[in-house]
């Protein structure tokens, strides 16, 4: 069947996870299947094993940061994933909803009689301003005793959290598809999940609340994975035609670890690439997983490296291959984990 002929796209799932969205976004579904996977994890391995032609993962949030399960599958510490590179990325607006099986959002209810409605979180010495959330319940959600979402999104939504289900158990899945689905499930009726108004047609439920988000301009950045030895980009006619900028710029992902006990270690390492003219454009650091308090430095700069470099050849003498190689002389260790079109767009 022509159908099984497309080449694969795993993607973070169940469908209608804001992954789903931006593998839509990139890959077009009549040129390529997309696959959910369950877990990030399980992206990076089918890209690893060949069995996903691409992947596409979560990586970072304009509100609440970086997505550190994919941080640490790059950070490799157990050499699983040493052929896994960035070849695209593409930004999705988020908006949550609060979804539930059977949203009483009894049209009638009114909010403002609700003490739990009345949009301001209540004032501890801790937090004696609490921040007051952009939108309202539609309608009343104390029948709600659970709550399902992945860990990114509670801190996208903590004003509103914090003010209208305040002390509700939550419950941490591997998206927030996947929470909608849970819900779907629970006959109780008593869950709810933080989720996207997709997945509530996709999973049946109701809406009780809109727009839950922090900032009205929340937006997740997403990775697209290839295997180091594919081809960057082009080989399928449908991936081209996302370049829209006849001048484009680029980005390359880098990881280093320092040798903690030399002073200047970490400063000589970024000093390398303003040397180079190279505009680090972000830097995060997770645990390195060798020792207590020794850590594993990301950083993003402008530019690209190009042929050569995946193979060991020295790339093709760009400011981003000599950086490399002159990081790998200040440096205990570096790693080149793949440049891309950037399409911020401001
Ligand atoms: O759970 C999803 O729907 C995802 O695609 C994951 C994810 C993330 O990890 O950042 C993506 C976008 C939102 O920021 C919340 C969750």
């Amino acid at each position: 069947m022509a159908e099984d002929k497309k080449p694969e796209v795993a993607f973070l799932g169940p469908k209608a996870s804001y992954t789903h969205q931006a593998t839509l976004d990139t890959f077009p579904e009549n040129s390529y299947t997309h696959r959910p996977e369950i877990t990030i994890e399980d992206v990076f391995s089918s890209v690893q094993s060949g069995t996903a032609y691409r992947g596409v993962v979560p990586f970072e949030n304009s509100t609440n940061g970086s997505v550190v399960f994919t941080l640490d599958l790059f950070a490799d510490m157990s050499n699983k994933y040493p052929d896994i590179l960035v070849c695209g990325e593409s930004y999705i607006p988020v908006s949550h909803c609060l979804l539930a099986r059977h949203p009483s959002p009894s049209k009638n209810a009114s909010v403002i009689d609700s003490p739990l409605s009345s949009g301001a979180a209540t004032p501890t010495s801790r937090d004696p301003t609490p921040a007051k959330p952009l939108t309202a319940p539609l309608g009343d959600i104390s029948g709600i005793k659970k709550l399902y979402s992945h860990p990114q999104a509670w801190g996208q939504c903590k004003a509103f959290l914090n003010t209208y289900l305040k002390g509700v158990e939550r419950h941490d899945v591997s998206s927030t598809s996947r929470a909608a689905e849970l819900v779907s499930l629970d006959a109780s009726g008593e869950s709810a999940a933080i989720s996207s108004g997709i997945a509530a047609r996709v999973f049946g439920l109701g809406v009780l609340a809109r727009g839950i988000e922090e900032r009205g301009d929340n937006c997740t950045r997403f990775f697209v994975l290839r295997k180091k030895g594919e081809e960057a980009s082009g080989e399928v006619e449908a991936e081209k035609t996302q370049t829209q900028d006849p001048n484009p710029s680029y980005k390359t992902l880098i990881s280093f670890t320092v040798d903690h006990s030399n002073p200047g270690a970490l400063a000589n390492s970024l000093a390398v690439f303003a040397r180079h003219g190279l505009n680090l454009t972000s830097i995060n650091t997770r645990p390195s997983g060798v020792e207590n308090w020794n850590y594993i430095f990301f950083v993003e700069v402008s530019g690209s490296s190009t042929a050569g470099i995946e193979d060991g050849r020295g790339g093709n003498g760009g400011a981003v291959d000599l950086a490399l190689r002159d990081l790998k002389e200040v440096c205990r260790g570096c790693r080149w984990l793949g440049s891309w079109e950037n399409r911020l767009q401001r």
